[in-house]
């Protein structure tokens, strides 16, 4: 039985990689970093041991990447470096210059574990799993913006085409300029195999239209709860999904939509550092059905 894989946003999430704060992670400064302010490492660690357990407790086996890694912040944001497909990992490369070298770290724990890798992105190519979505088995969308270019779409697609795997590229936004961190996932997360959850205003009227073509019910998130992350939302099992805390009226829309929704308290590893549960988690092993 494979030990990887998975093309889908919404599977039965069985394994996950995460990565623990760590002193990179307490000092970084941030108007380097683009933070709102610097983590409290000992509330960041006791924050993302609470929210390991609350995957644990979903039966999700979690994994952790705990190679020593020098001034690289961001690297606890494992979804990133890195996409796993039913072939192979395919190892990205970052757009964001400060996280350089997250890549090969994830690399060798993939060798850990026993996962193949597919393809390395190379040459002026970035891009960024945060930027990646199944949107099905065979469909792959990419939000190419300021860490995803468009060498990068083309080598993914390159590497995807002969599985008969076909890519969707979205345009993404400018919103705040390229030090911070907008994501393709920053404006949608899938919550069953037909249903996502949308902030539409920043999501180009095509990608809305190619979701309604393929049969998604969407979920609004409310213009008050975008700042805060409402769109970002981990999947856990079809209808079952994590996000952070204090987005109420996100909430209560999931719920409407019969999602059965857990929260995590994320001050320190989400809020200060723009990235929410998706962002935390790097899935090594879904299940399609
Ligand atoms: N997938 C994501 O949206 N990841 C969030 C990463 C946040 C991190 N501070 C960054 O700027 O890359």
């Amino acid at each position: 039985q494979q030990n990887y894989g998975g093309q889908t946003m919404v599977g039965d999430l069985k394994i996950v990689v995460v990565r623990k704060p760590d002193e990179s992670f307490g000092k970084a400064d941030p108007k380097t970093w683009h933070y709102t302010s610097q983590p409290n490492l000992e509330k960041a660690q006791k924050e993302h041991d609470d929210f390991v357990a609350i995957l644990k407790k979903q039966d999700i086996q979690v994994v952790y990447h705990d190679q020593p890694l020098n001034n690289l912040a961001d690297a606890i944001f494992v979804h990133d470096p890195a996409l796993i497909t039913n072939h192979g990992a395919i190892i990205l490369s970052m757009g964001k210059p400060l996280r350089k070298g997250e890549e090969s770290a994830l690399k060798n724990k993939f060798k850990a574990l026993n996962i193949p890798i597919l393809f390395e992105l190379h040459g002026k190519a970035t891009a960024e799993a945060g930027d990646i979505l199944w949107l099905d088995n065979k469909t792959l969308a990419i939000g190419r913006g300021f860490r995803t270019n468009q060498e990068g779409i083309d080598q993914i697609k390159n590497t995807l085409a002969p599985f008969n795997i076909k890519v969707v590229q979205v345009e993404l936004p400018y919103d705040q300029g390229k030090e911070a961190c907008l994501h393709l996932q920053s404006l949608i997360s899938l919550v069953d195999h037909k249903k996502a959850l949308v902030y539409p205003k920043f999501l180009p009227v095509s990608f809305i239209e190619h979701l309604k073509e393929k049969g998604f019910a969407l979920i609004e998130v409310p213009e008050h709860e975008y700042n805060s992350m409402g769109p970002n939302v981990l999947a856990i099992k079809p209808n079952v999904c994590l996000t952070i805390e204090g987005n109420n009226e996100t909430k209560s829309r999931l719920e409407a939509a019969g999602c059965k929704v857990h929260t995590y308290e994320g001050n320190e590893i989400s809020h200060k550092a723009e990235g929410g549960a998706t962002c935390l988690t790097r899935p090594i092993l879904r299940l399609e059905g």
